[in-house]
């Protein structure tokens, strides 16, 4: 960047536009660092820089050559072009060493950081216009992926970013997609891939060892966060077995049985070729739950519509698991109050504001993951001075409920859909970049590996620190 901070003669131009504010976060797959427009460059204009998120990946563990994951997210993100979802802006790869930088707008907030401050900050739980609107935008943006034939398979809060002050404001992103792969019809197997998508959101059908995936399985996580954002607790927090290669999960499942009743081949008929289900006759087959009722976990009239929605994205059988485009016409979101744009602003007039932290920064930090010595400085500075953020007053930007997204037939490309490859990706060929053996096709070790601070080991069952922050 040339700032004396992870600077480099490397670094190509469109990064050293920018300066390096610090690292806001730590994935499997990578880093992920602030940065800002200089004040010197031409659009800042003598301003404070819009932000920008980059992402570095982690060198692959054979360290020669850009990771399949990486590939697979630059081949997808570069062809998606939607509100909710998050924005690539650029991308290099570094020759020298084979690393590989996305750059994706900034985003103040996630799912993540929401739930836990009105669980932990606020105790008190996020109002239903706010919880609506969310849920309609994150639907939003998956029934835009689900039509485009990307399955993401790795949602959880934070993977869904929410956008602070600006005009963007309170607008969800989806974010994350070094898991999601285009698929396929006739269905293709994909287990090879291993199994990706986070225990406490991940489908019974992954769990009890389906060899295919579907949009169901996204689904099956909105669900989950739906009722964690009713709650502010996750709705089946099993503790995850690693010592396992197989997809088998007992105690997820048995969280799951335990509220939603057992599973029956009458109500869920391709249950019976599970393997897992085949399998254990004893743990599974054999136990008998009683159904303690969803409702009373998550405090909602059974006879309601919010119920009805999050009962049909819970539902066992994944051909019967409503869709992200049938979830949007559903009547919770046609009945006051309706969902916004702004999902941050208060529900009615007179309401509170909530205003939620910014993300902290570890300043001491270069793209290099090298702590220097330099005294640590505020957060990403998003806030006013002093670090104390204002009451934010921005008037709701939407009453209408927001028209749902056509549907793609199979095959349709994106071009077709009206997406823009997106800028600053002028020049990149995925199909030049230097590839490891098997990249695009075969799994990679990389891929596999769960973060260690997960908090989902045997270790820490309670609510995980599901990433680092500062
Ligand atoms: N565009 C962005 N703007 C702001 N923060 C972001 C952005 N993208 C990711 N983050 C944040 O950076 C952190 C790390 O993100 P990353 O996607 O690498 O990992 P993760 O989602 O926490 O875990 P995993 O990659 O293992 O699923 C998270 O807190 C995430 O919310």
């Amino acid at each position: 960047m040339g700032d004396g901070r992870g600077g480099g003669s490397n670094r190509p131009a469109w990064l050293q536009q920018y300066e390096l504010v610090g690292k806001i976060g730590e994935g499997t797959y990578g880093l992920v660092f602030l940065a800002r427009l200089k004040p010197t460059h031409p659009q800042a204009a003598g301003r404070r820089g819009s932000p920008i998120a980059i992402k570095k990946f982690k060198q692959s563990k054979e360290g020669d050559g850009v990771s399949p994951t990486a590939i697979r997210e630059i081949m997808l993100l570069r062809e998606i072009n939607h509100e909710n979802v998050v924005k690539l802006v650029n991308v290099h790869i570094n020759h020298a060493d084979m690393s590989l930088y996305l750059a994706f707008d900034y985003a103040e907030h996630d799912l993540y950081e929401v739930i836990r401050h009105h669980r932990e900050k606020l105790n008190l739980s996020i109002n239903q216009y706010t919880v609506k609107s969310l849920l309609w935008q994150l639907l939003n943006g998956l029934n835009y992926l689900h039509s485009n034939w990307i399955i993401h398979r790795d949602l959880k809060p934070s993977n869904i970013l929410v956008m602070g002050e600006g005009e963007e404001h309170g607008i969800i992103k989806i974010a994350d997609f070094g898991l999601a792969r285009i698929y396929q019809a006739p269905l293709k197997p994909l287990s090879d891939n291993g199994v990706v998508v986070t225990i406490w959101y991940r489908a019974p059908e992954l769990l009890l060892g389906a060899k295919h995936y579907t949009s169901a399985v996204d689904m099956w996580a909105v669900g989950c966060i739906f009722a964690e954002l009713l709650t502010l607790k996750p709705l089946f927090q099993g503790v995850e077995a690693k010592a396992t290669p197989n997809p088998f999960q007992l105690d997820q499942l048995d969280k799951i049985f335990k509220v939603l009743g057992h599973p029956t081949v009458e109500k869920w008929p391709t249950l019976a070729n599970l393997p897992c289900w085949q399998n254990d006759q004893q743990h599974i087959q054999g136990h008998k739950y009683e159904n303690t009722g969803l409702h009373t976990i998550v405090h909602l009239p059974q006879k309601g519509p919010a119920f009805d929605l999050l009962s049909r994205m819970l539902e066992y059988d994944p051909r019967k698991r409503i869709t992200a485009a049938q979830a949007l016409e559903h009547e919770y979101f046609r009945m006051d109050p309706l969902p916004g744009r702004n999902a941050l602003v208060p529900s009615q007039p007179g309401e509170k504001i909530v205003t939620y932290p910014v993300r902290p920064v570890d300043t001491s930090t270069d793209f290099e993951g090298t702590t220097s010595l330099q005294p640590t400085q505020p957060p990403s500075g998003n806030g006013p001075p002093g670090g104390q953020p204002v009451p934010r007053q921005i008037p709701r930007q939407m009453q209408q409920p927001m028209g749902g997204m056509q549907r793609m037939p199979p095959g349709a490309n994106m071009g077709a859909f009206g997406a823009a490859p997106q800028a600053g990706m002028v020049g990149m060929n995925p199909g030049n970049i230097p590839m490891q053996r098997g990249a695009g096709g075969q799994s990679h070790p990389h891929q596999l590996r769960r973060k260690a601070d997960q908090g989902m080991g045997m270790q820490n069952p309670g609510y995980p620190q599901q990433k680092r922050r500062f």
